[in-house]
C-alpha cells in the first residue's frame, strides 16, 4: 500500500501502471477528495427526489464501452440505472451553486476548470448499482486481471456527485439502504476500503482518474439520486 494522503492509502499495482492521467491532491490533505456539504438544502433536495419521481421521460443509462471505437451503448450488466435531465430553474439552481464552489474545488486540486459537461440525475432503485469503472479511462484485463488503463476521453479531470437522497438505516422518500460509493483501489489506515456513504445535500469531489476508480453498490431498499457531472480543466 502507498500513502496518498493522511489517511488514505492505494494499492501498489496502480504504481506500477502507466497511468497517462495520473494526477493526485496534495498529500499533506487528510483525504484525496473533498466533500462539499449541504450544497443543496434538505428542502432542494425533497424537491428534486418529487419531480424526477413525476418525470417517465427518462433514457437508460448509457455506458461508455471501448470498441474499435469508442461507442455508447445500454449495458444493464454494467450500469442499472435511470437517467434523466434537470429542468431549467433546477438547473439554474444547480449552477449558479456550483459557481460559487468552483474556486474552492480549484484550489483543492490545483486545476482551473475548463468547461463541465451536462448534468445527468441517476436514480437507482431496488437492486441498481454501477460497477467498478474509472471516469476517464478503461480498464483492460488479461486473464480476469487488471493489467492496467487506457484513456477514452481527455475531456473529464474532474468528477462531482452530488446527492439528494441519503443512505439511512430506516428508509423513507428521501433514503435508502445499501448504494455506498465505493473506491476499489483506496484504503483507510486499517485497510478498509474507502466507502462514502451518500448524504442528500453533499457532493462528493474526485480526479476523474484510475486511482479514483469506483463503483455504486447495489441499492437495498428505496431510492438513491445522484447529479452526476464530468469536468474538464487545465492542469500544470
Ligand atoms: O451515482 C454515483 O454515485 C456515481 C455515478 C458514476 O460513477 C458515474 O456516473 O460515472
Ligand atoms: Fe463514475
Amino acid at each position: 500500500m502507498t500513502q496518498i494522503s493522511n489517511e488514505v492509502f492505494c494499492e501498489d499495482f496502480l504504481l506500477d501502471f502507466d497511468i497517462q492521467t495520473k494526477l493526485l491532491p496534495n498529500p499533506y490533505y487528510d483525504l484525496p477528495f473533498l466533500i462539499i456539504e449541504d450544497f443543496f438544502t434538505q428542502k432542494e433536495c425533497e424537491l428534486i427526489n418529487e419531480i424526477i419521481k413525476d418525470d417517465d421521460d427518462f433514457e437508460k443509462a448509457q455506458v461508455l464501452i471501448q470498441e474499435a471505437v469508442v461507442t455508447s451503448k445500454t449495458n444493464e450488466k454494467i450500469r442499472k440505472t435511470n437517467i434523466y435531465k434537470l429542468d431549467n430553474i433546477l438547473l439554474n439552481l444547480y449552477n449558479e451553486r456550483f459557481n460559487s464552489y468552483q474556486k474552492q474545488i480549484e484550489d483543492y486540486f490545483k486545476l482551473a476548470i475548463s468547461s463541465s459537461t451536462n448534468v445527468q440525475v441517476l436514480e437507482y432503485k431496488k437492486d441498481s448499482f454501477y460497477m467498478m469503472h474509472s471516469d476517464d479511462s478503461s480498464m483492460l484485463f488479461k486473464d480476469e486481471k487488471l493489467v492496467g488503463f487506457v484513456p477514452v476521453t481527455n475531456e473529464r479531470k474532474v468528477s462531482t456527485v452530488l446527492f439528494t437522497t441519503s443512505c439511512e438505516d430506516e428508509i423513507d422518500k428521501n433514503s435508502f439502504q445499501g448504494g455506498e460509493l465505493l473506491f476499489n483501489f483506496l484504503y483507510d489506515i486499517n485497510g478498509n476500503q474507502i466507502k462514502v456513504k451518500p448524504k442528500a445535500g453533499n457532493m462528493v469531489v474526485f480526479l476523474s482518474n484510475p486511482y479514483f476508480t469506483h463503483e455504486v453498490l447495489k441499492v437495498k431498499q428505496g431510492r438513491r439520486i445522484s447529479l452526476v457531472q464530468w469536468h474538464n480543466a487545465i492542469v500544470n
